[in-house]
């Protein structure tokens, strides 16, 4: 069985794997990326998918965004498209950052007024309300993926009604330098909070995932699987040290029982 289905299953599920297998290419040439994969994320729930480079992280997001369709298995959204954010902010450079926010909007066909004042609150909420005007190459990378994730937002937060929000997260924070990563992490936090939209993080930075998601689900290599899942409370607890040297713990087995 093999389909990416709109579920109306209600409110418990922001979306929901069962039993993917991803291959890519034919006979002799082709490579498992993913089998057996479980996964069921709720709506609110900010789960972060952690593995090692080439374990098919992005290939799972992909799944899940419609971009790719599994080889087994089913794939149930309560929203009919999620909003995508990716490793490079992506923005249109002959577009302000307002217009870049709107984007989506319009293309939803949400009238003018309206899409100007959601893009307003948006860029509000990742604090860039004086940098609407500019356009992408006047910002920093920073604010690049701030403009991003508002962009992103308008289009997660524009299909209520239609299911729980879902905002898919492809290492959107790993080009920057480590002081700009920081401070993006805990607005994302603050802007999920705000938001109540369900996330799906994608990382290889044990801390990072830690430090951002509910949840944190590490997949091994060659095929993806799921390994383990840890919940995880408070990052400087002392349970949330615990919790990242067990996960990189897990995650240097992982790597190294692949290299063997
Ligand atoms: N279009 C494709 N054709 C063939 N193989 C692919 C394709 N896309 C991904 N793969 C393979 O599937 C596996 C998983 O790739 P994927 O990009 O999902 O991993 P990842 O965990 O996101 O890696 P990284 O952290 O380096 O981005 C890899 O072995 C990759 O080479």
């Amino acid at each position: 069985m093999t389909a990416t289905l709109p579920t109306h299953r209600g409110t418990d599920t922001a979306v929901r794997l069962t039993g993917v297998r991803k291959t890519f290419g034919q006979g002799t040439r082709a490579v498992t990326a993913l089998d057996g994969i479980d996964l069921r994320v709720a709506p609110g729930e900010f789960v972060c998918l952690l593995g090692a480079s080439g374990c098919g992280k992005t290939t799972v997001l992909n799944l899940i965004a419609g971009l790719d369709q599994p080889s087994a298995g089913t794939i149930e959204l309560s929203t009919s498209r999620p909003a995508v954010m990716f490793q490079e902010a992506a923005l249109m450079p002959w577009l302000t950052a307002a217009r870049n926010v709107e984007l989506p909007l319009r293309l939803a066909g949400v009238k003018k007024a309206e899409r100007e004042t959601r893009a307003a609150e948006l860029l509000d909420l990742v604090r860039l309300s004086g940098a609407g005007d500019k356009r992408p190459h006047e910002l920093s990378g920073g604010m690049r993926q701030r403009v991003a994730l508002a962009r992103a937002l308008a289009s997660a937060l524009n299909r209520e009604g239609d299911g729980a929000a879902l905002l898919l997260m492809d290492e959107p924070f790993s080009a920057l330098d480590a002081i700009t990563r920081d401070f993006l992490q805990s607005e994302l936090l603050r802007v999920w909070q705000a938001t109540g939209t369900a996330v799906v993080f994608v990382t290889h930075d044990v801390r990072e995932a830690v430090r951002l998601g509910q949840r944190v689900v590490l997949l091994s290599s060659k095929p993806g699987r799921v390994v383990q899942e840890w919940a995880v409370a408070d990052l400087d607890a002392p349970e949330g040290a615990l919790v990242t040297e067990e996960i990189n713990g897990r995650l240097r087995e992982v790597i190294s029982s692949h290299a063997a």
